[in-house]
């Protein structure tokens, strides 16, 4: 979490962030610290303070090794130097195996209690949680409710089974969760709540992350993750149905706003130091409604007009709350073009991949509708109380004032942010991107007239009716070709 501007790292009152990030794909925690800081991202920050990265100091880490997997050394100059933690790493992914959820959800939490205890400067344990942590209720106070299962009896239970018996077991065990996503996030914030001791705690429940509204600049987005890959595939052409309510709250929150938020979080909780943790749902729908039915409309618009590169079809996606019709429209949209063009791929001695590319789409739609069919009400009065405890200075630079969120605006840049930042595109291409649109709209009326034509030949090949008709119109044509052309050479 770095405030990227002139208030937080690089004011001389930072001494260091540290980073707690464990190595990936053969690369060190310090090389990958490095790679991250050239991105676009912190060019303003770079403009600041060019020598900003230095405060940045990177921790190995992995939250599934015991103690963190964090050495002597690291623990030694943690425990002295850090005044604020922000926990926020997690496994987000809906499908993840339930122990290795727990483990990185619940038992990482646990494990950064036990040190965040030892820590002789803390002021703030800031978790980062999630608005779908209590999906199962409607209504959702700034509250940690009692948890379905006991942590630590769950955690104790799972340790001797295997992982097919775990699998099993799953859907009996989240019952009403719609994954072990939320439902870890649940029980990490009891685990917050029962093993805080005396620290002072926040937590912070934001609810769909979104590409940036503001800051560093409008429309920053890096993954596929959540509504993106949903924009993208429709962008592209390839999704052109999706269960979904038109008139369900999307609660999308963009995320320099939960930034912001946490920041300011962090800030009260050290300063205010509340009695017991402060939970911070952090949300938009009910300050700031905006509904999917509307999403869709301005995604669509916004790639009609800044169209993505090489599309598979024109984007035309459409949501739909009906079951059958939604099905019926994978079917036709889907599976059949995805056929086709495997088909064509076959013929011209490629691979087929448009059926697997499909696959994972409805793969990863079916995981994201439960979010996209129903609403939730979330209390945000902690948000409104930090707001309010803000100097008028602050709100201005720590702004997560949603109310002024222009939504049209904010899903253009949204999706323009998808086009640039997740799949690199150039914008000086979007004459090239147009006019594959329409060669893309040209074949589908080939094909539709030709297929038009067929279905007719075959149709007039059994009825004798048909066949009349066909005759007369034929003939009606050639009766008005003859007349126009008749009345042509007189007029010469
Ligand atoms: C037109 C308008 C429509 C309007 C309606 C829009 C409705 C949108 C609804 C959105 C609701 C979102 C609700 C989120 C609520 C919870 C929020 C949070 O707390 S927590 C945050 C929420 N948490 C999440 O969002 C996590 C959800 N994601 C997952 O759980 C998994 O990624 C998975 C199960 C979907 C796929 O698993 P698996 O098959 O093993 O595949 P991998 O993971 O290995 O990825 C393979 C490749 O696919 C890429 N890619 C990934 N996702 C998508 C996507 N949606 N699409 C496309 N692509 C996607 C990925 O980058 C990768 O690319 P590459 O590296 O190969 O190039
Ligand atoms: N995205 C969203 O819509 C929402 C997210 N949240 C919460 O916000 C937080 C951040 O999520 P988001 O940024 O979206 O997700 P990311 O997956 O981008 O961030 C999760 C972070 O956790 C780290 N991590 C995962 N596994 C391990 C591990 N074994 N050891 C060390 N580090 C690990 C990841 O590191 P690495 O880079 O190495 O993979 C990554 O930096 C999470 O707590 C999530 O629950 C809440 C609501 C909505």
């Amino acid at each position: 979490m770095l405030k990227v501007g002139a208030g937080c790292v690089c004011s001389s009152h930072v001494k260091a962030v540290y980073l707690l990030i464990r190595t990936k794909q053969g690369q060190s925690s310090q090389q990958r610290i490095h790679t991250m800081l050239q991105s676009k991202l912190f060019d303003r920050l770079r403009d600041e303070t060019p020598d900003f990265h230095r405060k940045i100091i990177p921790v190995s880490s992995e939250l599934t090794q015991p103690g963190l997997a964090l050495s002597d050394e690291d623990v030694q100059t943690l425990t002295q130097h850090v005044h604020i933690i922000f926990h926020c790493a997690a496994t987000i992914r809906f499908d993840e195996p339930l122990k290795h959820a727990l483990q990185l959800n619940v038992i990482a939490t646990h494990q950064l209690l036990s040190l965040a205890q030892q820590m002789q400067q803390l002021h703030a344990f800031i978790h980062i949680s999630t608005a779908y942590a209590n999906c199962n209720r409607r209504h959702i106070d700034e509250v940690i409710y009692p948890p379905p299962v006991e942590p630590s009896k769950l955690i104790h239970s799972l340790e001797w089974m295997d992982d097919a018996i775990v699998r099993d077991i799953t859907p009996k065990l989240i019952g009403d969760w719609p994954n072990t996503y939320t439902y870890t996030k649940a029980l990490a914030e009891c685990v917050v709540q029962q093993e805080s001791g005396n620290l002072n705690v926040g937590i912070i429940r934001p609810s769909i992350v979104g590409a940036s509204w503001q800051e560093p600049f409008p429309g920053w987005i890096d993954n596929f993750n959540g509504p993106s890959g949903v924009f993208i595939a429709a962008g592209k052409g390839i999704l052109r149905t999706m269960r979904a309510s038109n008139d369900a709250v999307a609660d999308l929150i963009p995320v320099d706003v939960v930034i912001n938020l946490t920041l300011a979080a962090g800030w009260y909780t050290a300063v205010h130091r509340p009695k017991s943790a402060l939970v911070y749902n952090c949300t938009t729908g009910g300050i700031n409604p905006f509904h999917w039915g509307e999403i869709e409309h301005h995604v669509m618009s916004t790639f009609k007009r800044n169209p993505l590169e090489q599309a598979f079809r024109r984007p035309n996606a459409n949501i739909t709350s009906n079951y059958l019709i939604n099905q019926y429209w994978i079917l036709v949209s889907h599976k059949f073009p995805a056929l086709l063009y495997d088909l064509f791929l076959r013929l011209s001695g490629q691979k087929p991949q448009m059926m697997r590319i499909f696959n994972r789409l409805h793969k990863a739609i079916g995981l994201l509708e439960y979010f996209s069919s129903q609403d939730w009400e979330w209390n945000s009065d902690n948000m409104n109380m930090l707001m309010n405890q803000l100097s008028t200075e602050d709100r201005k630079m720590f702004n997560f004032d949603v109310r002024q969120l222009n939504w049209p605006e904010y899903i253009e840049n949204y999706c323009i942010g998808t086009k640039k930042y997740v799949l690199n595109e150039d914008m000086a291409d979007i004459p090239a991107a147009r006019q594959h649109l329409r060669k893309l709209r040209n074949i589908r009326y080939t094909f539709n007239t030709v297929l038009l034509v067929f279905i007719w030949r075959v149709f007039i090949a059994r009825s004798q009716m048909a066949r009349n008709i066909w005759y007369f119109v034929v003939s009606l044509c050639f009766k008005f070709l003859s007349y126009f052309r008749a009345s042509s050479t007189l007029t010469n």
